[in-house]
């Protein structure tokens, strides 16, 4: 076994790297004193605006996107090849994905409309997103139902004509606080009488049509998460779009949210490698900057133990990513499935032990937004649930196995 990154993945990773110290790092006092300032806005800050216009200079630019660059407008890197880089966008995930362009949900909208999206929808919304002009959601879970399981979803997509009526209420619509979030992909039933996994489809519906209400934003341990344009609770009352709106044909819903969760899962567990990391050299910094009774934290036993363990488990948690990874590029998502979702279980618990050693290890301020411990924390921990929780996972994982 070879465990060496290819020249390209060295000579990209070493760039946004630099890219990373340089600008990123430094830029995280600036975001924070800009959304001070005014606490009503939710747009894209002028400073993620500045780091994007240096991302594209230095082609830095859409790498989560994988096949032909002429084609799709990516950087048509491997699933190994991003992994590397979404490790270290994870040191500041508050700026450096959405810097490069590579923040969800966004990218997994932008490949759904380049998997499934008409010539039409391309131009109109893809092309944009794919210059960061504007930004999108993805509107699937709901208030009134367990939307783990997405056969229960009750918003209704019904045919009127040369249009489709959509009536339902959706909750955690990540970035649809912010208004240059324009269109938002919303799943809902088509037809509520066939198949189950056939019931759902996705359609297109831009923010500014009648009957979408925001309603009000969702907090994350009280972070209301305005660098990434919050989340939003949304009202569709009788909203009216062409039918040509509709992603795919009727009753692909399901089977597109798969295909948009398999790369979403992956790049979520590389950035949380990063978070980990970053967390790590914060609390080796401290362990060897701060003294108790006597001798420094890092002469205490303990605390040596607590940095081997966090060691040990960023390790072995990314070689088991990098193997999915490979997996996803040699045989394909659904292949990958056990790896995925061991990834998805894994790293977020792993990760949210190591920043919660940290922040035993910083004392008060480990809990305090004085160290990005606490919001690293609130961030790693909602991968617990996002996407799926662990439960649902762990119960088709061993399914899987006992059928083996
Ligand atoms: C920060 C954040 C961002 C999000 N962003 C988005 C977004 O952009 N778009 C979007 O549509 N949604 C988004 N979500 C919603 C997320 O996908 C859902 O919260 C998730 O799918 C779980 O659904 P639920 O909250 O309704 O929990 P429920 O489905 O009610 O489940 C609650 C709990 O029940 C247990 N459970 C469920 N099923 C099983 C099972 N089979 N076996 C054992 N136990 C089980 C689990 O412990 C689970 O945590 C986001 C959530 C968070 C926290």
């Amino acid at each position: 076994m070879d465990f060496a990154h290819d020249t390209k993945t060295v000579e990209l990773t070493a760039k946004v790297q630099e890219f990373l110290d340089e600008f990123v790092i430094p830029a995280e006092t600036v975001l924070d004193e800009q959304l001070a300032a005014d606490p009503t806005n939710w747009a894209t800050q002028p400073i993620v605006r500045e780091l994007q216009a240096k991302a594209r200079e230095r082609g830095l630019w859409n790498l989560f996107l994988p096949g032909d660059p002429e084609v799709t407008g990516g950087a048509g890197l491997t699933n190994v090849q991003y992994a590397a880089v979404a490790e270290i966008t994870g040191w500041s995930p508050r700026l450096a994905p959405e810097a490069l362009n590579c923040a969800a949900p966004d990218t997994g909208n932008m490949e759904v409309l380049t998997d499934f999206g008409t010539p039409a929808q391309q131009e109109r919304w893809l092309a944009p997103l794919l210059r960061a002009e504007i930004r999108s959601a993805f509107c699937m879970t709901e208030p009134d139902v367990a939307s783990s399981d997405a056969t229960n979803i009750g918003t209704l997509i019904r045919r009127d004509g040369d249009d489709y009526v959509i009536t339902g209420r959706k909750w955690w619509s990540t970035g649809a606080m912010n208004p240059e979030a324009e269109i938002f992909i919303v799943m809902g039933k088509t037809d509520p009488d066939a198949e189950r996994h056939r019931q759902q489809s996705m359609i297109l519906v831009p923010r500014d049509t009648p009957g979408v209400e925001i309603v009000r934003p969702l907090t994350v341990f009280g972070y209301d998460d305005r660098d990434h344009g919050g989340h939003a609770e949304i009202s569709f009352d009788g909203v009216r779009v062409p039918a040509s709106n509709l992603i795919g044909a009727e009753g692909d819903g399901f089977a597109i949210a798969q295909a948009r969760l398999g790369p979403g899962r992956i790049h979520h567990c590389m950035r949380a490698l990063g978070m980990g990391e970053r967390a790590l050299a914060l609390a080796v910094d401290r362990a060897n900057s701060r003294h108790a009774f006597g001798r420094s934290l890092a002469e205490q036993g303990v605390i040596r133990e607590w940095i081997a363990e966090s060691r040990i488990q960023l390790d072995s948690l990314r070689l088991l990513v990098l193997k999915t990874a490979w997996l996803m590029d040699t045989v394909g998502n659904r292949a990958a499935m056990t790896e995925i979702q061991s990834i998805k279980i894994a790293v977020p618990r792993a990760v949210a032990a190591i920043i919660d050693r940290a922040i035993q290890l910083f004392g008060a301020a480990g809990v305090s937004d004085d160290t990005p411990l606490a919001a690293l924390y609130a961030g790693v921990r909602t991968l617990r649930i996002a996407d799926g929780p662990d439960e649902v996972h762990l119960n088709s994982l061993g399914r899987a196995q006992l059928r083996r």
